[in-house]
């Protein structure tokens, strides 16, 4: 299969089809050989999550799901950063309407991928800390560049990560670590990350990230699609449905919280230290 791989990626035949997007907030290549999508955020500087890169990534999503695609590697243009998670202005003095449109498309995104019947892998090529790491999260396995941090640090800024952010991390990390890691905000260098399985390899730099990526890949397809989908949404599947029962009650807590006058001052400090670094 490595093989074969090669011959696409160096063979004079172009089987890779730039697939169209409405923006050039996603970059989206599927291989016509394979089925394997590669989507890459491409929101500069740090790929924060705003409603546009959210309802871009939703977007493909949904058309992924009437292409031939066998499976999908999540990553970034960034030289840096993977996602430097929710875009802060998007919660910095919002209107009501924005930030509840905001949060829908975050819900609608994260269903979508954490859901996703193909495999998906994170090629985590930057930082990832807050909403960058739930993207990973939600992918099934991950692969990061060294030195790197990623984590859900919401606390250290003043927010609460929401249950289903919480709820990923529990499932990849095991509750303990998780409830530690969740209170502190703590966000680990790759090589922590490693250690307790948040990733499950470190790539030695982003030439490995996207071999790795590839070789999971490969596994992958090498597995019979049906049984493998049903195994990965069965154990999903009570993660998924907390918040699927619950979107309407999680938007609320959403707006609540970030309306709150502490929580929009400890916003405003965050976003001038990050303008002043
Ligand atoms: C049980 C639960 C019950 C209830 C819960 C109820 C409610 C929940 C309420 C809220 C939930 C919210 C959940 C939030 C999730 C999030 O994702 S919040 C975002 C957290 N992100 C961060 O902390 C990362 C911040 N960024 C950085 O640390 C760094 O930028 C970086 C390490 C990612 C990259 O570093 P550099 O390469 O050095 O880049 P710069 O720092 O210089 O940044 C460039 C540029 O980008 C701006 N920027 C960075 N991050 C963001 C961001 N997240 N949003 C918006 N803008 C960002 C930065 O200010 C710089 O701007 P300029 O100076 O160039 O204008």
């Amino acid at each position: 299969m490595f093989v074969l791989r090669q011959c696409l990626t160096l063979g004079t035949k172009s089987s890779v089809r730039n697939f169209a997007a409405a923006t050039n907030l996603v970059n989206v290549k599927i291989n016509e050989d394979t089925g394997v999508v590669i989507m890459e955020l491409n929101k500069p500087p740090v790929n924060s999550l705003n409603y546009e890169l959210l309802e871009a990534m939703h977007r493909t999503l949904v058309k992924l799901e009437n292409e031939r695609c066998s499976g999908m590697i999540l990553t970034s243009s960034s030289p840096n950063t993977f996602s430097a998670g929710l875009d802060l202005l998007e919660m910095y003095k919002p209107t009501v309407d924005k930030a509840r449109k905001f949060w829908g498309m975050l819900q609608n995104t994260w269903i979508k991928l954490y859901s996703a019947p193909y495999p998906t892998v994170a090629a985590i090529n930057g930082h990832s800390p807050a909403g960058g790491c739930l993207l990973a999260m939600s992918c099934e396995y991950r692969i990061m560049v060294p030195k790197k941090k990623i984590g859900l640090n919401e606390t250290q800024l003043g927010i609460v990560a929401p249950q289903w952010f919480q709820d990923c991390m529990k499932n990849i990390i095991g509750s303990r670590q998780a409830e530690k890691a969740l209170i502190a905000g703590t966000l680990f260098s790759s090589e922590e990350a490693a250690k307790i399985g948040l990733i499950d390899e470190l790539a030695t730099d982003k030439e490995d990230l996207m071999k790795k990526a590839h070789d999971f890949m490969d596994e992958q397809l090498g597995l019979p699609p049906l049984a493998r989908s049903t195994v990965k949404i069965g154990f999903r599947k009570d993660t998924l449905n907390r918040l699927i029962n619950s979107r309407e009650v999680d938007t609320k807590y959403f707006i609540d919280f970030i309306f709150q006058p502490k929580v929009q001052e400890s916003l405003e400090m965050y976003l001038q230290a990050l303008k002043k670094k």
